[in-house]
C-alpha cells in the first residue's frame, strides 16, 4: 500500500517533541541500527551558521534561526530513506507539520514533565528558549506545546526505555509496519 507517493519503507522518519525528550540522541541509534543516513535539522543550521543555536538566536533574532529551520526541514523531508530529527519547536510551524506528515513517517517521543525535569540540568544552558524562564513557565510551555505535537503518525512513551531501548521499540514498530503495509 503506498499512502501518498513513495512506499513506507522509503519513507524517512522524523523525530518531533520537546526539548531534551531524546530526538537527536535516539534518531542517531535509528538511523544506524537501520543504516540511514542522519540528518538533525539543528545540527545543520549550526554547521552552516559556525554558531551553536543559542548563539544564532542572540546574534541574529529567532526569526533568522525559524526561517532556515522551515526551510530545511521542509526540503529535507522531501528526501526518501532518512532519518531527520527536528528542532523542539519545529513541529510548531504549519509548514513543517505539513511537509513532514505527508511525506515522512512521524514519530513523537512522548516523555512526561516529571521525567523531563530530571533532564533539565543536562539541556538547560544550550537552549536558547529555556533561558531567563522560572521551572512554572517552562512547564507552561511543554504542556502548550504537546498539542502541536499530537500531530504525528506514531507516538512513543520513553519514560522507562533508556536511549537503545527506545531505538529498538521504533525499529520494530517501523518493521511491524512495513510488513503489514507490503
Ligand atoms: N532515555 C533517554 N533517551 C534519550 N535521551 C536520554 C535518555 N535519557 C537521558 N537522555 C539524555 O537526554 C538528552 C536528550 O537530548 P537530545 O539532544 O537528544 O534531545 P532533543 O530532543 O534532540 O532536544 P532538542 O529539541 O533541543 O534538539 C541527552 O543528553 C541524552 O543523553
Ligand atoms: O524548542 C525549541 O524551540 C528549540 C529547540 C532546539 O532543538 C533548537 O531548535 C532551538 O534551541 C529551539
Ligand atoms: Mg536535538
Amino acid at each position: 500500500m503506498r499512502k501518498h507517493g513513495l512506499p513506507l519503507r522509503e519513507k524517512s522518519i522524523v523525530f518531533v517533541g520537546f526539548m531534551g525528550v531524546g530526538k537527536t540522541t535516539i534518531g542517531k541509534l535509528v538511523a544506524k541500527k537501520l543504516y540511514r543516513d542522519f540528518i538533525d535539522v539543528d545540527e545543520e543550521i549550526e554547521k552552516e551558521f559556525g554558531m551553536p543555536p543559542r548563539a544564532i538566536f542572540e546574534k541574529y533574532g529567532e526569526k533568522t534561526f525559524r526561517e532556515r529551520e522551515q526551510s530545511l526541514s521542509i526540503s529535507l523531508s522531501q528526501s526518501p530513506l532518512k532519518v531527520i530529527s527536528l528542532g523542539g519547536g519545529a513541529f510548531l510551524n504549519e509548514e513543517i507539520r505539513k511537509a513532514c506528515l505527508e511525506n515522512c513517517l512521524v514519530f513523537f517521543l512522548d516523555l512526561s514533565w516529571d521525567s523531563w525535569k530530571e533532564r533539565i540540568s543536562i539541556i538547560i544552558d544550550s537552549r536558547p528558549v529555556l533561558q531567563n524562564k522560572s521551572l512554572d513557565e517552562i512547564e507552561e510551555l511543554f504542556y502548550s506545546r504537546q498539542k502541536a505535537y499530537e500531530l504525528h503518525n506514531s507516538k512513543v512513551k520513553t519514560d522507562h526505555l533508556n536511549e537503545e531501548e527506545a531505538a529498538d521499540y521504533i525499529i520494530d514498530s517501523l518493521k511491524l509496519a512495513w510488513e503489514l503495509n507490503e
